[in-house]
């Protein structure tokens, strides 16, 4: 049988994703368990694009795991590699708790083994696990002089599995996120880039807080930053423990406890869609 141009073929490929969002903190979501790896930066990038791909602040593929429920690996939309993003965690937990109605759930991402659970309210906590705080280690330069930076006040510097600069400020409706954001994420100081949080202290129990995420700019919510937001507070002796965050897209409880920093927020499901096959071709 010949084929020419007008031979119909299937819309959709089999790379099926779900859209998901944890406060406006936007994900898609492939499900890769049983095969290889289907995500490239290009493919990320492209799947990233609000105008001419799906958008996301985040792409989570989830991957088949000898030593958790699941592994769960994070792009960025610039294409790039985050070694941890706690929204994206407590979406994928929701999503498989529902499939499995399980009420908690292992997963291992590049930060380590993780544990979410569904709450009484149908919010979902995850442990993010042990702050870092020796700067060698996230990686930043023990020299840093922030000066040059266009701010004031020192930022406190924490890993939680990626890096985060928290800078405490007077008044957070004073900052140019976008401006301000870029200028520290590209600082030389910062080798492999840098998220940044700006933090406005309400009470000890109590923070504003507004992100500019490395590899995705302005985002409506920052799981991993608001983690290490309550512990710079906690750190520089502003705030308890435990605290309520108020980011652009809603409130986060965070607690910090001995066995790591619990983070508890609502996930939200949107839609499930195939990618058409035209789109793909071009990028494989
Ligand atoms: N939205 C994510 C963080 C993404 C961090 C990423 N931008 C990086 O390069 O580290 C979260 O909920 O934790």
């Amino acid at each position: 049988m010949s084929t020419n141009q007008n031979t119909p073929r299937p819309p959709c490929s089999p790379l099926s994703f779900v859209k998901m969002h944890g406060l406006g903190n936007d994900f898609v979501i492939i499900d890769s368990r049983g095969r290889d790896a289907q995500i490239t930066p290009a493919l990320a990038k492209s799947i990233g694009d609000r105008n001419r791909g799906v958008g996301f602040d985040q792409l989570a593929e989830i991957r088949s795991s000898d030593s958790a429920d699941v592994d769960l690996d994070f792009w960025n939309n610039d294409g790039s590699r985050a070694g941890a993003c706690g929204n994206a965690t407590r979406c994928v937990a929701r999503l498989l708790m529902d499939e499995t109605l399980a009420d908690s759930i292992t997963i291992r991402t590049e930060r380590g083994l993780l544990l979410a659970k569904r709450t009484e309210n149908n919010e979902v906590s995850v442990n993010m696990g042990h702050p870092i705080l020796d700067w060698a280690q996230i990686p930043l330069s023990h020299e840093v002089d922030v000066e040059h930076l266009p701010l004031t006040g020192d930022p406190v510097a924490v890993g939680m599995g990626n890096p985060h600069a928290v800078f405490f400020v007077d008044d957070i409706t004073a900052i140019d996120l976008a401006v301000q954001g870029s200028a520290v994420e590209h600082d030389p100081i910062f080798p492999e880039r840098t998220n940044v949080e700006f933090a406005e202290i309400r009470s000890r129990s109590d923070i504003r807080m507004r992100v500019w995420e490395r590899g995705s700019g302005i985002t409506l919510a920052c799981g991993s930053g608001a983690c290490a937001t309550l512990v710079a507070a906690s750190l520089r002796g502003l705030t308890d423990k435990k605290v309520k965050m108020e980011v652009d897209g809603g409130t986060l409880t965070l607690d910090w406890r001995n066995d790591g920093v619990w983070m508890t927020g609502p996930t939200q499901r949107v839609f499930t869609a195939s990618f058409d096959t035209s789109f793909l071709e071009p990028i494989s």
